[in-house]
């Protein structure tokens, strides 16, 4: 029986249509204002989802971006850290700048007192955790473990067996050893090639000296094979992985489309580094249940820690892994950084090597010994640091544990806080000719200042509780390193590149073309 239902159906006359396209052309003119003054506030849209906690009046000056994305494109380049200070500096925002990337709140400090008021206050005392850290377990390790009990006794634990004055220089001959055979391997790269492209070797040195200090490992320079092309591709893996800027951090809806791929690769790595390091914890215990033979590197400090605060193996893997991910890069990067800038200055090169002949004389090896009497050299670091920080935005972020302020700005809860070390060491205000390699800068007594995170004008290993920990040693380790490679070579242009010192950032801020050179052994010349 078939049913009529034409009395549902009113006959559209063309009085009806043309009321429901102003309708229509109503809606849209209302979700396009809506969505304007949300674009349109100070910082974009994620700042205007929270207007009405933070009154225009006291709203952090900021770029709203593109629509929805907000200043999303400076995040997917290599030169965010000199977008967001060419911004701050056009809106005159270095104090305190806010922006948008999708669902995320920023602020950003440009100025040593905002930098200062933001890193030392427990506010700002937890890191925001990106679903590639989550997914590496790094939230179980230092860098990433959440503001608390477990953090605090990581950060303890390895500044009194990792990181204390007395563990660095315990570990200053394996340093000098490396360093050996680093110059063995430039002068291996000479004969062969011409040339040398100093990234590798300093590479391979620096994850030797931390495989050595964290997990009593030594690999073969030479014999690139088997467990350590494992552990580099492990390295560079991680590295990627964290440097890449995922969409679903910042756009929570597109989280399970995992469109770029970040988080299956995660989980395979994680699946790899698993097998790799709990290997390495099994070997240990093992070797202290057959001989009771104790070495002294961190895997046995971890083994040994009393029931209080002892780690799960899971646990300990991440923080392992943490320690050769983190100790790596960093110091190779600013080498390259240094070893560029001794190339392009010879005067300079010159003045350090007189520096060092001075103290060890014409044939001694210089030591760690030595370091307290080459300032010159300390001063050539500095200098690289200034203007080539390996963390311009001083690599990870912070983020607002619960509301607070910055000066007169509310903060809400939830705020992703970050600084742009780069901007505030490229001042001309604070750094006269700051685009001006000049190491002597150091010497002088108003720039002679600690930079381990007191005075933010140079604090490139961050600055209050979150400080890198691992600083003095990154900084023992290159100042060493940089004496043996100066003191053993003259450090050259090659004669078909240039020294470019173009910057790319990943995880690190990395020289875009890497540094391709000659050596000539000192006395030859
Ligand atoms: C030239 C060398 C290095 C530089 C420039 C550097 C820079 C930094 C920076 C900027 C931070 C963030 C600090 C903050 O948020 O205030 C950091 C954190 C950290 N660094 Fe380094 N670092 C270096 C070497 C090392 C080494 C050798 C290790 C370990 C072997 C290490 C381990 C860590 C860890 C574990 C954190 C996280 C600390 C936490 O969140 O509590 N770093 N580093």
């Amino acid at each position: 029986m078939s049913q009529d239902f034409s009395f549902f159906f009113i006959p559209l006359t063309d009085h009806h249509s043309s009321y429901i396209l102003s309708f229509k052309l109503m809606l849209c003119l209302v979700l396009f204002l809506v969505v304007f003054s949300f674009w349109l506030y100070p910082g974009g849209l994620a700042w205007a989802i929270y207007k009405h906690q933070t009154k225009p009046k006291s709203a952090i000056p900021g770029p709203s971006g593109f629509p929805l994305l907000g200043l999303f494109f400076a995040f997917n380049g290599c030169l965010t850290h000199r977008v967001l200070e060419s911004l701050s500096k056009s809106l005159k925002t270095s104090y305190l700048m806010a922006f948008s990337v999708g669902f995320t709140r920023f602020i950003i400090a440009s100025n040593p007192e905002s930098a200062k008021e933001m890193l030392s206050s427990s506010a700002f005392a937890d890191r925001p955790v990106k679903e590639s850290a989550y997914e590496l377990l790094f939230h179980r390790a230092m860098g990433f473990a959440p503001y608390g009990e477990y953090w605090r006794s990581l950060r303890r634990i390895s500044a009194t067996h990792l990181f204390s004055p007395k563990r660095i220089a315990c570990f200053g001959e394996s340093r000098q050893h490396i360093g050996t055979k680093m110059v063995q391997e430039i002068v291996f790269s000479m004969q062969k090639e011409g040339f040398v492209e100093v990234k590798k070797i300093l590479h391979v040195g620096s994850l030797n000296n931390v495989m050595m200090s964290v997990f009593g490992k030594c690999y073969d320079f030479c014999n690139k094979n088997g467990e350590y092309v494992e552990v580099e591709g492990l390295v560079s893996e991680g590295y990627e992985l964290l440097g890449i800027f995922n969409w679903s951090d910042h756009f929570p809806f597109l989280g399970w489309l995992d469109l770029q791929g970040v988080r299956k690769r995660c989980r395979e790595l994680v699946d790899k580094v698993n097998v790799f390091v709990g290997k390495i914890i099994e070997d240990h215990r093992l070797n202290r249940a057959k001989n009771g033979v104790f070495s002294d590197d961190f895997v046995d400090v971890l083994l040994d820690l009393g029931k209080e605060n002892r780690l799960s193996d899971s646990d300990m893997i991440a923080v392992l892994w943490e320690m050769i991910f983190r100790g790596t890069d960093t110091v190779a990067i600013l080498l390259e950084w240094i070893l560029a800038r001794m190339v392009l200055h010879p005067e300079i090169q010159a003045k350090a090597q007189a520096e060092i002949d001075s103290v060890t004389g014409i044939n001694r090896a210089v030591c760690d010994a030595d370091l307290p009497n080459l300032p010159y050299l300390l001063a050539i670091i500095k200098e690289t640091l200034r203007m080539h920080p390996p963390g311009p935005l001083l690599s990870w972020a912070r983020l607002a544990i619960h509301d607070t302020h910055v000066g007169p700005h509310f903060i809400p809860a939830g705020t992703t806080a970050m600084v742009n070390m780069w901007a505030i060491t490229h001042d001309d205000k604070i750094w006269p000719k700051a685009e001006e390699f000049k190491p002597e800068r150091f010497m002088e007594e108003e720039h002679d200042f600690s930079i381990m995170g007191s005075d933010l004008r140079l604090a490139p290993f961050g600055s209050g509780r979150r400080v890198c920990p691992g600083k003095s040693l990154g900084l023992a380790t290159v100042h060493l390193w940089f004496a043996q490679l100066l003191q053993k070579f003259q450090w050259l242009p090659s004669d078909n590149n240039v020294v470019d010192l173009s910057e790319c950032l990943k995880l690190s801020m990395e020289m875009k073309h890497p540094l391709a050179c000659k050596v000539i052994p000192r006395g030859e010349s």
